[in-house]
């Protein structure tokens, strides 16, 4: 099997700010080398320089606005991004929702800057829509179950599932993650039993009291 790929969401947690974001970007870096398994994070946008500049570990993006060059002031533009260290980005996390031709410009901006896209969606019929793009990973979170510290692949077992077999029929060659709630070891085992690759998550890691031990903990039953 792959290894599965984590990928750590700071959101605009206290923690995973500033400092923080390094601090936390160097214990994802220790538990990966540790355990082989691929972990990356998504800082908050001013903090991707500062991540990507002392830790040597893929930096992910919180949003990507579908804009260029020019006249748009207070966007996102994919080669700041990319410049400032990042490979990939969200797109359309729950907390940042965007319209369906805003996702597409999105991903198209992903694509050109030769980032990594992730599309998150919420329920089936969102990631089959959001397959249907061609997005690296789509990545499915309930949002009633975000921040609850109930794991998706617990809960809500059929919506990872029922996302697996959607976006296989759709196509291939995208790959699924799911989130929400995800926190401990069992849960990332439960959702890599269902068919997805990986896990999205936040606060069970960025609001642990030693996030280093929750990460290990979290890769244990690999
Ligand atoms: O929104 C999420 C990750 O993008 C999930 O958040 P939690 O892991 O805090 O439930």
């Amino acid at each position: 099997m792959n290894s599965p790929f984590i990928l750590l969401n700071y959101k605009t947690y206290a923690q995973g700010t500033g400092k923080g974001a390094v601090e936390i970007a160097k214990a994802c870096k220790a538990v990966s080398e540790e355990s082989g398994i691929k972990i990356a994070v998504a800082p908050q946008l001013p903090d991707i320089y500062r991540v990507a500049s002392e830790v040597e570990l893929p930096v992910f993006s919180q949003h990507l606005d579908g804009i260029g060059a020019g006249s748009f002031t207070g966007h996102v533009f994919g080669k700041c991004i990319k410049e400032a260290g990042a490979v990939g980005t969200l797109i359309n996390h729950s907390e940042r929702r965007l319209t369906l031709a805003e996702i597409e410009a999105s991903l198209k901006a992903a694509k050109e800057f030769g980032l990594r896209s992730v599309i998150c969606t919420n329920n089936v019929p969102t990631t089959a829509a959001a397959a249907a793009l061609g997005p690296d990973y789509v990545a499915i979170e309930p949002p009633e179950l975000i921040g609850s510290g109930i794991p998706v692949s617990k809960a809500d077992p059929e919506v990872v599932s029922g996302s697996v077999e959607a976006v296989a029929k759709i196509n291939p060659d995208v790959k699924v993650l799911c989130g929400a709630g995800i926190s401990k070891g069992e849960d990332l085992r439960a959702a890599l039993d269902l068919g997805s690759v990986g896990v999205l998550l936040a606060s069970g890691i960025v609001k642990a009291r030693d996030p280093k031990a929750a990460l290990e903990e979290l890769v244990s039953l690999i």
